[in-house]
């Protein structure tokens, strides 16, 4: 594991961003370090989305910073953070139902022979890619509206990390999943760490954050209010932190403020 005394892979400082009069970021700040997973959880609405779409490019920021290894960056569209090396899966995962596993990962760079789609081709990358992430998924020719949730999910994060993002960003990617299909996208997470990759997970599954994350950020009012290393830390306080029952890091006059 990487210590937190090397540079962040990925840090946001003081980041705002209000849409008309809600504020759903006030200041968060944060850092995803390489070869860790970060959990961040948080009430509904306590501004987890909307940070995910800032690091992702969706959004930008009205204040504040973000750095990619220690650089100050600036992300115009979602392509600027893709070339930045951020891979993010939304929630809603964004895949077409109509079209097989292969031409599913491959789209926006399908590889070509002549005028013609490489079927081949992009059948042997998919495979390559869901391979290297140890993903068990039957056939890349599947149309994905058969596959279940999980292997969508799946579908989702191969598709995203295929281009050697050293950064993933998941959103909820356990959400409406069986017991088996959470714990095979847990299976994948843990390699992506071993990867030696910065993840970054939004979720609501207390019992999915602390078995899969190294550090778990609770957010609440458009702030990261703690953070906390998820072995050897209660659950009890980080759902306290999660309520307010237990303040957090957040200076005092802020906190009244909220
Ligand atoms: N596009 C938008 N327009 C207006 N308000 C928004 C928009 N996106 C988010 N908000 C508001 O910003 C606040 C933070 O929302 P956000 O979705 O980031 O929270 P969240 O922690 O992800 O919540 P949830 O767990 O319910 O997804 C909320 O008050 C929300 O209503």
């Amino acid at each position: 594991m990487s210590g937190n005394t090397a540079t962040p892979a990925l840090e946001l400082r003081s980041a705002s961003k209000s849409f008309g009069r809600v504020a759903a970021l006030l200041g968060a700040s944060l850092s995803a370090h390489r070869g860790q997973v970060l959990g961040i959880v948080g009430d509904n609405g306590a501004g987890k989305s909307t940070m995910l779409k800032i690091l992702s490019g969706i959004y930008s920021l009205d204040s504040g910073s973000l750095l990619i290894d220690g650089r100050g960056v600036v992300f115009n569209s979602p392509k600027d953070a893709r070339d930045a090396g951020i891979a993010t899966v939304q929630q809603d995962l964004a895949l077409v139902e109509v079209l097989d596993v292969a031409t599913n990962m491959a789209l926006g760079s399908l590889p070509r022979k002549g005028l013609f789609v490489d079927r081949a081709a992009m059948n042997q990358q998919a495979r390559q890619v869901l391979d290297d992430i140890k993903a068990t998924v039957g056939s890349v020719t599947m149309p994905v509206g058969l596959l279940s949730g999980g292997q969508r999910q799946i579908i989702a994060i191969a598709r995203a990390v295929r281009l050697n993002a050293d950064i993933v960003l998941l959103d909820e990617p356990t959400a409406a999943l069986g017991v088996r299909e959470t714990a095979h996208v847990g299976e994948i997470i843990d390699e992506l760490k071993r990867q030696n990759k910065a993840v970054v997970c939004i979720s609501h599954d207390m019992e999915f954050v602390f078995e899969h994350s190294d550090v778990i950020a609770v957010m609440r009012l458009g702030r990261v209010v703690a953070t906390r290393p998820a072995s050897g830390t209660p659950r009890e306080e980080v759902i306290g932190l999660i309520t307010g029952a237990i303040a957090g890091e957040v200076p005092a006059e802020i906190e009244g403020a909220a």
